[in-house]
């Protein structure tokens, strides 16, 4: 499928959702998220502070924010700067994306770990963006693992991927988690 097309599709989907079915999956897939050995080995991880209209993360930052360390993007012209999470210290961006103020970039070499949003994943890692390439950039600078997480109904069929995209090593939704490492992966 194309990439624009599953952008409208899953945007329809997600507007049928209730407040209690988004809970209730965020609840379901970070659960899935902190059971993996992939979270349960990394210290530093980088995760995402959710719009709306995204897997809430804000409960499960705050459960674990004291016992890892973990990191938010914050927008930097076409790139995303990596810096620690203090929730004392955010400010709304780029995007009206919570993001974290200051000047202590992190060097993304230390991060182990990335949970990376976005609108649709297939079983064979690939994944569509918002369509800006921040994600796309950010990832071809690591080799930390990668975990996409989203709804049930984020999962399609066949993503037609392009040369730029960097496939998840894990995906992870309400109901599935799905490694991709020990599948056919082609790039990475
Ligand atoms: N929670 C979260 N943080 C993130 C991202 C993300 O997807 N989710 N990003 C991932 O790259 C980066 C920010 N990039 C973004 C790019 C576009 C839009 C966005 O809202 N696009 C609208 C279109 C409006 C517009 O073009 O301005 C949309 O998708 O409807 C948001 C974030 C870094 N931080
Ligand atoms: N590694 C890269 N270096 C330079 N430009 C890139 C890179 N990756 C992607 N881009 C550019 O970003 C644009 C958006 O790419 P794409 O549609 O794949 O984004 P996406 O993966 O859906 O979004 P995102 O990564 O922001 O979540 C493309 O037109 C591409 O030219």
């Amino acid at each position: 499928m194309k990439k624009e097309e599953i952008r409208s599709r899953i945007k329809a989907h997600k507007a049928l959702l209730s407040e209690q079915e988004r809970r209730q999956a965020a609840e379901a897939a970070f659960s899935m998220l902190e059971k993996s050995v992939a979270f349960m080995m990394a210290d530093k991880i980088l995760m995402y502070h959710s719009l709306p209209d995204e897997l809430s993360t804000i409960d499960f930052i705050d459960k674990w924010h004291t016992r890892k360390h973990f990191f938010l993007p914050r927008v930097n012209g076409v790139n995303l700067d990596v810096l620690p999470y203090d929730r004392t210290r955010l400010q709304y961006g780029a995007f009206h994306i919570e993001e974290p103020t200051g000047d202590d970039i992190e060097n993304i070499d230390n991060i182990e770990l990335i949970i990376v949003p976005g609108i649709a994943y297939d079983n064979r890692g690939n994944r569509v963006g918002r369509g800006k390439g921040y994600y796309d950039r950010l990832l071809s600078r690591t080799k930390a693992t990668k975990i996409g997480i989203g709804y049930d109904f984020q999962l399609v069929d066949e993503i037609d991927s392009e040369p730029h995209d960097i496939t998840m090593d894990i995906v992870i939704t309400d109901s599935r988690i799905i490694n991709i490492k020990s599948r056919n992966k082609h790039n990475g």
